[in-house]
């Protein structure tokens, strides 16, 4: 296991997760007001345009390229149709997922994730950067979940492992299917640039992180806060929402605008280090998750990033005397560890 993802140097310490099930108003360090926010953050803007919505692109269909690329530099997001992966693997996820998170809390802390790792269960890692204190709770996994799962279950972890293994086994066939159809839309080619993440010629500099997200019934949905707004540290997200409302996504001139629960969709998310090699073209997403007091929402997060070796910069072919490499080169550890450190920030201090 590659020790940059595994071991996140500097990481701050984070809270625990509530025992959700037991609070019936939101405790005072869960209300989130605009009032406590920066005033440029854009929590404080509302959707003023309603027929903004994020493009669903069949990725089946041949004109997917343009409708990927226009996606990716509007909004850089989109909702994916079509791509294979049957809906009895979203059924079984999804039942899996909702048997982990309904342990209960005591259970669930046997494999709580250390401060400095990325696997295990506990909030998310951004939380860190907020005051306010976020309505959620994950477990993070990097290839077999077998070592956490067996403190879960001793006698009945084999099916939570299997689906698991699945589910990651196809969005890494996906996520390389679509970087080569985002690269492809820029008119990139496998003989060129796109051969260092590309699995195929025994070179593949990526590894993979998987999410899964809990969000349970909230007491007061409209104060609180599922997942805070950030941008992914990855070259894309694969999130899916399991057919429950709540993710937004952020674009200038709409404000937050939500993504629509399609049974079987995908959502991918330009990430930061695809804002990078695209030398500015394809724009990371802001984004965040909101609960709600009706039903427990899960949501996965499947985030395809450089291995801590791999070198990350500008595409050679997309830079030339007039367009300008926009970042200086970074390895996938030190774009982590700026991460970190920056958060937001972390982009804009490698700009040239
Ligand atoms: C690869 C990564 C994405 C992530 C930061 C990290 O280095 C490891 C934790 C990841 C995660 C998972 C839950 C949501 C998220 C926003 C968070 O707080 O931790 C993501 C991070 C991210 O995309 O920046
Ligand atoms: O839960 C969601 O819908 C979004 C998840 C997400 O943005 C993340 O895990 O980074
Ligand atoms: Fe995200």
């Amino acid at each position: 296991m590659n020790p940059t993802m595994e071991t996140q140097t500097q990481a701050p310490n984070y809270p625990l997760p509530l025992d959700f099930d037991n609070v019936s108003t939101l405790p005072d360090s869960y209300v989130w007001s605009t009032t406590t926010l920066p005033s440029d953050d854009p929590c404080h803007c509302t959707i003023n345009d309603r027929k903004a919505s994020l493009p669903i692109i069949d990725i089946g269909d041949p004109s997917t390229y343009d409708l990927v690329r226009l996606a990716c530099e509007k909004w850089g997001a989109f909702q994916v149709i079509n791509h294979g992966v049957p809906l009895s693997l979203f059924h079984e996820t999804e039942f899996q997922t909702r048997r982990l998170f309904s342990l209960p809390t005591e259970q669930k802390l046997l494999v709580a994730r250390l401060p400095s790792k990325v696997v295990g269960y506990g909030s998310a890692r951004i939380q860190a950067f907020y005051t306010e204190l976020m309505w959620s709770e994950g477990f993070g996994m990097m290839g077999s979940p077998v070592e956490h799962a067996r403190k879960l279950w001793p006698q009945d972890h084999a099916k939570f492992c299997e689906v698991m293994e699945q589910w990651q086994a196809e969005m890494k066939t996906l996520c390389n299917k679509i970087v080569g159809i985002m690269l492809g839309s820029l008119g990139l080619t496998h003989e060129d640039d796109m051969n260092w993440f590309q699995p195929q010629n025994g070179s593949d500099q990526t590894q993979c992180l998987f999410h899964l997200n809990s969000y349970p019934v909230c007491p007061d949905p409209d104060r609180a806060m599922g997942l805070a707004p950030h941008t992914d540290t990855s070259l894309i997200t694969v999130v899916n929402q399991f057919n429950t409302g709540g993710l937004q996504v952020y674009q200038d001139g709409a404000g937050w605008v939500p993504v629509e629960p399609i049974e079987g969709a995908l959502v991918v998310n330009v990430g930061d280090l695809m804002q990078i090699i695209s030398n500015g073209k394809f724009k990371s997403v802001l984004h965040r998750a909101l609960v709600n007091s009706t039903c427990h929402r899960l949501a996965t997060a499947f985030f395809l990033v450089p291995s801590s070796n791999a070198e990350v910069s500008p595409l050679r072919k997309l830079v030339d005397s007039a367009h300008p490499p926009l970042y200086r080169p970074v390895t996938g550890r030190e774009y982590f560890q700026l991460k970190v450190k920056l958060f937001m920030k972390a982009l804009e201090s490698i700009r040239l």
